[in-house]
């Protein structure tokens, strides 16, 4: 089996190492270079601003880019050419890009319990008017503190800028679009799940510290944070209180994971979930990302490829049920 895939992404992304980055230097540039086509896996970079049906044909289009041409020029394609994966659709990436309807989906699961609980915590979206915002949280009684977060994730660092605010007044400081939400006391550490298809492999990152009654009476304003969270956090293999680092159990994940991907229509992200400090088994989704830095996730190269080959094999295998 051969199959030909197009790889996407924006100069901002070939910049940061991200998984494309690291996939193209460890992996899929040796396979399209030295015509080695192991695995059959043959990856052409595409130039944007000529018509793709020039490059191709394609049999999986992956691309981390956004904007209005870029996903008129893929469902163009995807028109003309009916067996193209895309991973993953345009439409679906903007949906998790937005802080606000990002959670919508996991707000809305209703999963059963037996496992644990998942939600997500209460936040109220500010597009204008930053004076009206004090008033707003008071009226619809959200919890101090709070963190502050750009409502749309763009890929630059300022959608990144998060602050955590301690009391009311300071709120009117912020600069909207944004989403105020609900801080969870969740012991410091956060699960980080990445999907890849099917595939599920979690990890632990240190986080913020939790927030004390007696802090919070004491402290004002709005404070920026750095990415608590980033790679160079890992919290596994630290030494942790058992009840913090217990993993969530692998059912919940597993069946998370599953809804998640049908209802968002996407194959590659990952999801930040903490667990409530001081209970067993409460759970809050408190970030999606889209096609993260996969190369950070332990045996990624493997797991990637058998994704890749994976879907081959089942539009194959739906070829010859047909
Ligand atoms: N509601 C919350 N309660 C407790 N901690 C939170 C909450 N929201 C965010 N945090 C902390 O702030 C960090 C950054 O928040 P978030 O993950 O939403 O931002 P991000 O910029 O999208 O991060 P990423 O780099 O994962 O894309 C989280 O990883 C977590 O440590
Ligand atoms: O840079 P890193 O490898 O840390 O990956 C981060 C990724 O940046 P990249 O796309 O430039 O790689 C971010 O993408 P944008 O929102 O900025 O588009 C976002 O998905 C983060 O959640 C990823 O961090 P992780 O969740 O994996 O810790
Ligand atoms: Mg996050
Ligand atoms: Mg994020």
């Amino acid at each position: 089996m051969e199959f030909v895939l197009m790889m996407v992404c924006s100069k901002s992304i070939l910049h940061t190492s991200s998984l494309l980055v690291t996939v193209i230097a460890s992996m899929l540039v040796p396979t399209a270079l030295s015509g080695n086509s192991s695995k059959g896996i043959l990856f052409i970079a595409v130039d944007v601003k000529q018509p793709l049906s020039d490059q191709g044909p394609f049999d999986v289009v992956l691309h981390k880019l956004a904007g209005k041409e870029w996903s008129q020029m893929i469902e163009d394609y995807g028109q003309k050419n009916p067996n193209v994966t895309v991973l993953d659709p345009p439409d679906a990436i903007e949906h998790v890009n937005n802080r606000q309807s990002m959670l919508e989906d996991v707000a809305d699961l209703n999963l059963p319990d037996y496992y644990g609980r998942v939600t997500v915590p209460r936040q109220l979206v500010f597009t204008t008017d930053p004076s009206s915002i004090p008033h707003e949280v008071t009226k619809e009684g959200l919890k101090l503190p709070l963190v502050a977060k750009p409502l749309v994730v763009d890929g630059s660092a300022k959608s990144h800028e998060l602050f955590l605010a301690y009391d009311k007044v300071s709120l009117a400081k912020l600069e909207p679009p944004l989403v105020l939400q609900e801080f969870v006391n969740h012991g410091g550490v956060l699960f980080k799940v990445y999907i890849i298809g099917e595939f599920i492999k979690v990890v632990r990152r240190f986080s913020l510290p939790d927030v004390c009654k007696r802090e919070l009476s004491k402290i004002a304003g709005v404070f920026p944070f750095p990415r608590v969270s980033c790679a160079s956090a890992s919290a596994d293999g630290a030494d942790l209180d058992p009840k913090v680092a217990e993993l969530p159990p692998s059912p919940l994940l597993e069946m998370l994971a599953r809804e998640l991907r049908l209802r968002l229509g996407l194959q590659l992200f990952n999801i930040d979930i903490i667990r409530e400090y001081g209970t067993r088994d409460l759970y809050y989704i408190i970030d999606i990302n889209y096609f993260p830095g996969y190369g950070k996730m332990p045996d990624y190269e493997h797991i990637f490829t058998e994704f890749l080959l994976s879907l081959e094999q089942s539009k194959y295998e739906k070829v010859l049920v047909a």
